[in-house]
């Protein structure tokens, strides 16, 4: 079965990324073993204990059933201990996420633009499936090439059932609070449109490069004067005045428009994945 990996076969070479509950590491895994193996992307879970955790399980399940050319490919998934410990295995993209590709790299107004819109049809294609991402950020987003990007991390994705448009949750955690909509902070109601509001975060972050100092931890805390720690309930008071991040200057009025309607205070005055998708596929007709 190719999608099984025997643990014995994998050889660790570094750390790719790490989140709050799990660490993404670069394996060669090399049945072979001479050297002659293939590079794969493996997500394990940073918990210790024996049992694995339901949401976990629910998460390989979800990237299993995607099949779209803006998320990164499921490859397998190792188990050990006798399915104590379940590793999920993914593709491996080599020039990593965006937030390490951009800084190192001028990538300019057209490549931003064709960089949004292929997260725009990623996002779509998980919205149509019903799912909320819930981490939708430039860090979570991988490139395949210069011409290529793909969603990498599903940790917090959550199915919304028919007939119902909010996953409600009261987690304490480590929240990726600045990609968060005003509702998700006031009242843990995540929805499709809280992912359009993430969007409008990771569109800021693709037209700024990822530079760190215009970073939006930074912006939001040089907009909070005054008051020293940025906490949640200081950034919900800037947001309830209508602060938002500053549009990068770079930025072309029609999608400063857009970047203003993701942040809606009103959830449904949103933009759609599919509106948004449509909307680069102009502008980049004009930027080409
Ligand atoms: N270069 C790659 N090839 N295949 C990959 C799969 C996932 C990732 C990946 C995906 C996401 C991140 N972002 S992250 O913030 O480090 C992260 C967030 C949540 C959970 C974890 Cl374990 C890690 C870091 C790395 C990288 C690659």
């Amino acid at each position: 079965d190719p999608h099984v990996f025997h643990k014995r076969h994998l050889k660790r070479m570094r750390d790719l990324g790490a989140g709050h509950f799990g660490k993404v590491t670069l394996y060669l895994y090399d049945p072979a073993n001479d050297g002659t193996g293939e590079c794969v992307a493996v997500k394990s879970l940073k918990q210790e204990s024996g049992h694995v955790p339901d949401g976990w399980i629910e998460e390989i399940k979800i990237l299993k059933l995607l099949d779209h050319g803006n998320i990164v490919k499921y490859k397998g998934c190792c188990t050990e201990l006798g399915g104590q410990v379940m590793q999920l295995i993914m593709e491996y993209l080599p020039l990593g996420s965006l937030q390490e590709y951009l800084p190192k790299r001028k990538v300019g107004l057209p490549r931003c633009l064709m960089f949004a819109q292929q997260i725009c049809q990623g996002m779509d294609y998980l919205h149509t499936k019903r799912y909320v991402h819930r981490d939708l950020a430039a860090r979570n987003v991988l490139v395949e090439n210069d011409r290529l990007v793909k969603i990498g991390d599903f940790g917090l994705t959550k199915y919304i059932p028919e007939g119902e448009i909010y996953y409600r949750v009261r987690e304490e955690g480590a929240s990726p609070v600045y990609w968060y909509a005003i509702e998700c902070l006031k009242e843990g109601k995540f929805s499709f449109s809280s992912d359009i509001w993430s969007f409008g975060v990771t569109l800021y972050e693709v037209l700024t490069h990822c530079e760190p100092r215009r970073s939006p931890l930074v912006k939001y805390k040089e907009m909070n004067v005054g008051v020293a720690p940025m906490t949640v309930m200081a950034l919900i008071e800037l947001l309830e005045r209508n602060r938002r991040l500053p549009c990068p200057n770079e930025c072309p009025h029609a999608v400063k428009m857009i970047m203003e309607q993701c942040w809606s205070g009103d959830p449904a005055k949103r933009p759609t994945f599919e509106s948004l998708t449509k909307a680069f596929q102009d502008i980049g007709q004009k930027f080409e």
